[in-house]
Order: structure tokens, then C-alpha cells, then sequence
């Protein structure tokens, strides 16, 4: 029995080494993204022709961050000052389309009128723009659905535009309050009226690039149908 029990105290306890998912490789048409143009207003937008992907959310969320970890070259700029990005941003994967880095909301330093302004523009292109298939929303994984946040999904609702949430700085969290804040996020999204999906993000990490492509990939209808299987397709 002594023997038994000093047996059991000398036994070591082996720490595996935890497994880390292989980094999702980028796809070459993510590789391939450049500058189109920058609009101050909806009025200097490109023509509202092809597939379009906004990037939404609040100032300093993360917007330009996550665009550039799922592009390359990086394109977007990024800045600790919230209310970087004052302008609409337009990349270009191919001919057809494009993703859209937008001003964020919510700024307290910007002027009260200029935010309702803002507001209004970022409404209106939401709820106007007809090559628009998809926003992804960022939320800081510690301060999620703001009341801005969830009018803009409201405005998306009623369009019936599927929105993906990235809750962003994931790197902030420890790993269980970080999936709790995502299943509480999940949960309230169920319980709105709309095509809403969520996952964790980290621009600082590259966590959760594999899953926001093939997000945007099913958005874009990535790879496309070439012509002649078009016509293959629609012959049957
Ligand atoms: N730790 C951490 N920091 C991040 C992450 N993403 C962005 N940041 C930081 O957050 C700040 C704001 O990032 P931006 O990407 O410029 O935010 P934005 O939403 O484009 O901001 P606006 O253009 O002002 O609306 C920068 O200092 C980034 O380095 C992340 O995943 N983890
Ligand atoms: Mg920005």
C-alpha cells in the first residue's frame, strides 16, 4: 500500500505541447488586391457595377487592420488615432470585384453633425448600393454590438445583406473569456432577423484568416464559373 501510494507521488506529469492549426495559406486572389480609388462621398463612388464587400464597424475597431491581413500587398492604413480612415477605400481583387474600407463611426472627437452626417452617407450606401453582397462588421471582442452596430444590422436586415461579424483583437482575450464572448455574441445575432454570422479575429495574430476567406470566397462566388462551363451548366 506505501509502495503504491509513493509510486502514484513520483509519477510525472508530461505537459503536451499544445497544437497549433497550421496557419490558412492565402488565396492568390486575396494576394492579388490593389488600390482603386479613395471617394470622399457615395457621389465619387466607382460605378455600381460588380461584387462589392464593405468593411464597417467603429472607429479604431480594426477595419483597415483586418483588410490588410487578408490582402497583400498591404494596402489599407492603419493608426492607434481612431478616425484614420476618412475616406471611402476602394480595392480591386479582379475586374468585378472589389472591398471597400470604410470611415468607422463613432468617433467622440468628430463634431456631432459631421457624425450624423457620416451616418447618414454610410446608410444610404448601404441600403442603395446594388453590387454591395456582403459587410463584414468589426466589433473589438471586448466591446461587441454597440447601439450603431446594431442599427447597421438592422439596415443590412432589411436588405436582406448577409453581414459577418470579426470580433476583432481576439489576442486581447484569454482563450475561454474570448469563446464565451463569441457564443454570447452568436447567441444575440440569432435572436435578430437576419443573415448574421460571427467568428473570432486577430490581425496582430493572423488568427481567423482561413475562416474570414472562405467567407468572402462563398460572397464572391469564388472561383468563378468560366464561361463555356456557363454554358455547360446551363445547357443541362
Ligand atoms: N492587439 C491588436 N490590435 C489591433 C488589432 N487590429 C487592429 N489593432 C490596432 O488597433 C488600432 C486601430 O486599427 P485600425 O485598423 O486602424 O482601425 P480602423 O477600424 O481602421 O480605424 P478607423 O480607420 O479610425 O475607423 C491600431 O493601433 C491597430 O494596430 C488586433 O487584432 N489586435
Ligand atoms: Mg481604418
Amino acid at each position: 500500500m506505501r509502495q503504491a501510494r509513493k509510486k502514484k507521488t513520483q509519477q510525472k506529469i508530461v505537459y503536451e505541447p499544445e497544437k497549433k492549426a497550421k496557419p490558412a495559406a492565402q488565396p492568390a486572389h486575396f494576394a492579388q488586391a490593389s488600390f482603386l480609388i479613395s471617394a470622399p462621398t457615395l457621389r465619387e463612388c466607382p460605378d455600381d457595377e460588380g461584387l462589392e464587400i464593405a468593411f464597417v464597424g467603429r472607429s479604431n475597431a480594426g477595419k483597415s487592420s483586418a483588410l490588410n491581413c487578408l490582402t497583400s500587398p498591404r494596402l489599407a492604413r492603419t493608426s492607434k488615432t481612431p478616425g484614420r480612415t476618412q475616406l471611402i477605400n476602394f480595392f480591386t481583387l479582379d475586374e468585378q470585384r472589389r472591398l471597400v474600407d470604410l470611415p468607422g463611426y463613432g468617433y467622440a472627437k468628430v463634431p456631432e453633425a459631421m457624425r450624423r452626417e457620416w451616418g447618414k452617407h454610410l446608410g444610404a450606401y448601404i441600403s442603395e448600393r446594388k453590387c454591395l453582397i456582403g459587410m463584414v462588421m468589426l466589433m473589438d471582442a471586448r466591446h461587441p454590438l454597440t447601439d450603431f452596430d446594431c442599427q447597421l444590422l438592422e439596415v443590412a436586415a432589411s436588405r436582406d445583406l448577409p453581414v459577418h461579424v470579426l470580433l476583432t483583437k481576439a489576442d486581447k482575450l484569454k482563450r475561454g473569456p474570448a469563446k464565451n464572448q463569441l457564443l454570447a455574441v452568436r447567441q444575440e445575432l440569432k435572436e435578430m432577423q437576419g443573415d448574421f454570422s460571427v467568428q473570432l479575429f486577430s490581425s496582430l495574430k493572423g488568427e481567423g484568416c482561413g475562416e474570414a476567406w472562405k467567407k468572402l470566397d462563398t460572397w464572391l462566388a469564388w472561383p468563378p464559373v468560366k464561361p463555356d462551363e456557363q454554358q455547360t451548366a446551363d445547357d443541362l
